[in-house]
């Protein structure tokens, strides 16, 4: 720490913390590679097996070496390995927040931001969980305490709470949720004195901790209403917690004294989206902000610490609503600490190696926390010092204040004013400064030169006078409040003492136990719980935001006016749908009319509201076991239905169920939006094998820097324009880069704006139809066939037998020729949805040629010299042949037995379905007939049919049958499935 002047230079402090495997990380068998040793973290490359190593301040290591205790609260396990490495919520505090909390005491500004992926712990360590209180709530407690401890001081105390959320870069109040909605949020705003804020952003003056607490709770209600809503992961947003902390006492002279600092507790959004890189090939990625001001802040921070190695760069605070917002955090007036969160899991290590770097590269900057009192003052009270010295020694011990002057020569009789009154004329000189600025004059800054020129100040007037009138009302709101008295101040701050809490929460808290309610499940667990809507009418309505009657009101895609109605007869409860098309899954399946409603139930409604049902009152519910429910829970029952089992054995390491889950609900959300604003598109989730992934690179927008590394299928998403047929396959992250600027369409059109619509080139359910697509492929090795008798085999939908073309010799340029007609009989839904989902597996073989010549070349070598000839040829044929290598990949032999066995698994059950199919048909066929009984040979007969003919045969045989029943002849009902039947040509 070094001195400057008048403040503290010191360098970013960074603390690493490593949290305990996820579910996630140990269904997929993580293994650990970080390593911690004193301040020492050690991150261990999980292929290469290298090691990398980062020192900090602080290495935090929560990854075991722990127990709960009987409240909740994870405390180091003394008897375990790791129990005195092990760091609790309580020792993060005690050593970072507890010297943000002697700064603010100090007068000195305190920033704190987390850093780090999606669920690596950031707010864990900010904000907490349960028991676990994290550093805000401890701070908070703290801070009262130390407060209390003080009462009957002459000093008054005033704490003020904000919360804001940066969401795509527009900064939300959620203590003011209606603040500025349809402004597009609060605006940033410059001022000369303080930097950058948000211009009226609610700041509450809490008189408690539990007042904190419950303002607290408030913020984060609003975040979650926000986020159910836009089904917007809070892992994309920022949330700044900010306590403005003042202590005004008088002095011995009577006089008031005024001392402030700035708070700024920062839980930023996860890391990882930066560089997503299936979205960098989107034309549309630059209006996603998914993560502008995150992308800044790494910018920032790169060019903060080049300056502190000698490089000029400059600091790019103005790009983004984040960067502004922390200019004093990161390169300005406040002692900072940064927490890198990370996870322990190998299968995390490029996000967990890059957080590293991140802190590494934050470490170094600097910033100068000045004690917040007015400079002036502060050097006047300096010379006073300095000249009261040396009229003690000029007077031999006896001081005339009123000799003495300052630098400037002016007598400083005032010197003794307070902080209060000088700063309250600064701002009004600010005001008139403003006010000259606002009447169109020139004006000169602090250095004489001109701010504006006059030519420029046409243009820019009326940026400005906003601006303007913005910074006069916040100078205005400042000096009002400077202008109350200090016992004013007092009295306020007595009478908000004593006022009552409401403790909101606890009131709902209580309620919960008796009546039946609703409450949300959210992605991010912090945000679980958090809305209740407690169901106590005999029947009531669910809609949206234009339904008058409903008794709960939601908002989102797919959510109608009138959507759904909730009955309860005698503590018995029923759901319905208000109309058919009113999207509802209860338990993971969709309902079309009333259906019971039991406690633990898990509810969908439209796309994207996700609830959980709980009845109290439901008898026997004491008895029975039911599982903790959370967002995965449902969702996960969601795909189960859908048929993707995450446990399901051969679902590979749990990836690919994973992203099932995550773009099931998200592509259910973009349908509805499509249909809401009649986009006429519609999406559908596809696994793209390896092998056509690598051959969609370069072809299809999106793909272009996808990572091909991928061995096993990925999941991908179709985009189908209903209108003119055309069908796009896009990679996950371009869907859900696109599926972000859908959300902020539909919220335009929710909230009415009249130019929701966007012009085609921006429009992101839009996609160039001049764009080539890749249909299908067979890799096919060339050099053979040149020297071959090839032919094509190929299997159309339930063939057992390939088909063959005709043999071709000796030609590089074979030309088949090949024409098949297929006929189906019946055309089944299952046929139908192979035409339109299936593909023809189409194989080229070929038939070696014995070649005399090079036998007869190759007489009198040796093997050794043969395999040096064949090295090349040899290898790549004879290993197509034998089946252990494909595209000139060696495939484990295992796993290619899987992928036969899952195949013939499939094949098995297409041909039971069709068997199924065929006996529903006979029966519909005899029901058409008036028939009630069948003979068991006519039902053998169309069970064990294999092929078509099989089938036609045995209905024959059911329509001459004599011992079944034949009242009324034959009567084929139009539009049944033997009047129709499908041609296709090879
Ligand atoms: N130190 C820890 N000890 C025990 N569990 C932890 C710890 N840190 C994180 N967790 C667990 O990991 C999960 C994710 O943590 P958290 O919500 O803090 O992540 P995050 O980085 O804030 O994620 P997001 O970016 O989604 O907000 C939580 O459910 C929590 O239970």
């Amino acid at each position: 720490m070094g001195q400057d002047g008048d403040g503290d230079i010191e360098n970013v402090k960074v603390a690493v913390r490593v949290r305990p495997f996820n579910k996630r990380e140990k269904d997929r068998r993580a293994k650990l590679i970080i390593g911690m040793n004193g301040n020492t973290t050690v991150i261990t490359n999980p292929e290469t097996k290298e090691d990398k190593k980062f020192a900090f301040d602080y290495s935090y290591w929560s990854f075991d070496g722990c127990k709960d205790r009987k409240d909740g609260y994870t405390e180091s396990d003394k008897k375990s390995k790791n129990g005195d490495k092990f760091c609790d919520q309580n020792k993060v505090f005690n050593e970072i927040g507890r010297g943000i909390l002697e700064n603010a005491w100090k007068g000195l500004n305190s920033s704190l931001f987390a850093y780090g992926q999606t669920g690596s712990g950031k707010s864990w360590s900010v904000i907490g969980y349960g028991a676990n209180k994290g550093i805000v709530p401890l701070l908070c407690e703290e801070l009262f305490k130390e407060i209390k401890s003080r009462d009957g001081s002459n000093c008054v105390f005033e704490v003020k709470f904000s919360m804001l959320e940066i969401y795509n870069e527009v900064v939300h109040d959620l203590l003011d949720p209606k603040a500025g909605k349809k402004k597009g949020g609060l605006k940033v705003r410059q001022h000369p004195k303080k930097g950058f804020y948000a211009d009226g952003l609610k700041e509450v003056v809490v008189g408690s901790y539990e007042e904190i607490v419950e303002k607290m709770d408030e913020g984060t209600v609003n975040r979650t209403v926000a986020s159910t809503n836009m089904n917007a992961t809070s892992s994309r947003a920022h949330t700044i917690v900010g306590i403005n902390f003042v202590q005004i006492s008088k002095n011995a002279a009577g006089k008031e004294m005024s001392k402030g600092a700035v708070i700024n507790l920062v839980d930023l959004a996860g890391s990882e989206r930066v560089d997503s890189t299936g979205a960098t090939g989107d034309r549309l990625k630059e209006g996603a902000g998914i993560n502008k001001s995150l992308s800044c802040l790494g910018n920032v921070i790169h060019a903060l610490a080049d300056e502190e190695t000698g490089k000029k760069s400059r600091v790019p605070y103005r790009d983004s609503v984040l960067t502004k917002l922390l200019q004093n955090a990161l390169g300005g007036n406040s002692k900072t600490v940064m927490i890198a969160a990370i996870s322990p899991a190998d299968i995390n290590y490029d996000e967990s190696l890059s957080t590293l770097r991140f802190a590494d590269r934050a470490k170094q900057i600097k910033t100068k926390a000045t004690v917040n009192e007015d400079q002036t003052e502060k050097m006047l009270r300096e010379l006073k010092a300095e000249n009261e010295r040396l009229l003690l020694l000029l007077n031999g011990g006896k001081m005339n204040t009123q000799d003495v002057k300052d630098f400037t020569g002016k007598d400083v009789a005032t010197v003794n004013e307070d902080q209060t009154e000088k700063m309250l004329r600064e701002l009004k000189a600010e005001n008139e400064r403003l006010l000259l600025l606002l009447n169109g004059q020139d004006v000169k800054d602090f250095t004489g030169k001109d701010v504006v020129s006059k030519g420029d100040m046409e243009s820019v007037k009326s940026q400005w006078e906003e601006e303007l009138k913005a910074s006069l009302a916040e100078n205005a709101k400042n000096m009002e409040d400077m202008k109350r008295s200090y016992e004013e101040k007092l009295k306020a701050y007595t009478e908000h003492k004593t006022l009552h809490v409401d403790h909101a929460r606890t009131k709902i808290d209580e309620k919960k136990k008796t009546v039946p309610h609703l409450y949300n499940l959210n992605v991010d667990p912090q945000l679980s719980g958090r809305i209740v809507h407690f169901v106590e009418k005999d029947s009531t309505e669910i809609g949206n935001q234009k339904g008058q009657t409903s008794d709960i009101c939601m908002v989102g895609a797919g959510i109608h006016q009138e959507h759904a109605i909730i009955r309860n007869n005698k503590d018995k409860f029923t759901i319905k749908p208000k109309e058919k098309d009113c999207r509802i899954l209860v338990n993971g399946t969709a309902i079309a009319g009333e259906t019971d409603l039991d406690h633990n139930d898990r509810l969908v409604f439209g796309s994207t509201q996700t609830w959980l049902f709980q009845n109290p009152n439901e008898p026997g519910i004491d008895k029975k076991k039911y599982p903790p429910i959370n967002f995965e829970f449902a969702q996960e029952e969601i795909a189960a239905k859908a048929g993707i089992n995450i446990n399901q054995p051969g679902m590979g390491d749990g990836v690919l169920p994973e992203q099932l889950i995550e773009c099931m609900p998200a592509v259910e959300e973009a349908n509805s939006i499509s249909e809401e604003l009649d986009k006429r598109v519609k999406f559908e989730i596809m696994l793209i094998s390896p092998e056509m992934l690598s051959k969609l690179k370069g072809k299809h927008e999106g793909f272009e820097n996808h990572n091909m590394k991928s061995t096993t299928p990925e999941v991908c998403v179709k985009m189908k324009n209903l209108e003119n047929g055309t069908e796009f396959i896009w990679p996950k992250e371009k869907f859900l880069n696109r599926l972000y600027l859908m959300k902020e369409m539909y919220s335009n059109y929710e909230e009415e704006e009249d130019e929701w619509d966007l012009p085609e080139e921006n429009d992101p359910f839009q996609v160039d139809v001049n764009e080539e697509v890749l249909i299908g492929a067979v890799p096919v090795f060339l050099q053979t066939v040149a020297y071959m008798d090839v032919y094509c085999k190929y299997t159309m939908y339930l063939d057992d037998e390939k088909t063959e073309t005709e043999k071709i010799s000796f030609t590089p340029n074979p030309e088949f020729n090949h024409k098949k007609k297929f006929s189906f009989y019946p055309a089944t839904q299952q046929l139908i949805d192979y035409l339109y989902n299936g593909c023809v597996n189409v194989e080229l073989w070929g038939r070696q040629n014995v070649r005399k010549s090079a036998v007869a070349q190759r007489k009198g070598l040796s093997t050794k010299d043969m395999l040096k000839q064949d090295r090349g040829v040899f290898s790549k044929t004879a290993n197509l042949m034998n089946g252990f290598q494909m595209n000139g990949r060696v495939v484990d032999p295992q796993k290619q037995s899987v992928i036969v066995e899952l195949l013939l698994l499939k094949k098995t059950a297409a041909r039971l379905q069709q068997k199924c199919d065929h006996v529903k048909t006979m029966l519909e066929h005899a029901e058409s007939m008036n028939r009630s009984r069948i003979s068991t040979h006519v039902v053998k007969a169309v069970y064990s049919a294999n092929t078509d003919d099989q089938y036609r045969q045995a209905i024959k045989a059911l329509e001459a049958d004599v011992d079944g029943d034949d009242d009324s002849g034959h009567h084929s009902r139009p539009g049944s499935a033997q009047n129709s039947s499908v041609c296709v040509i090879l």
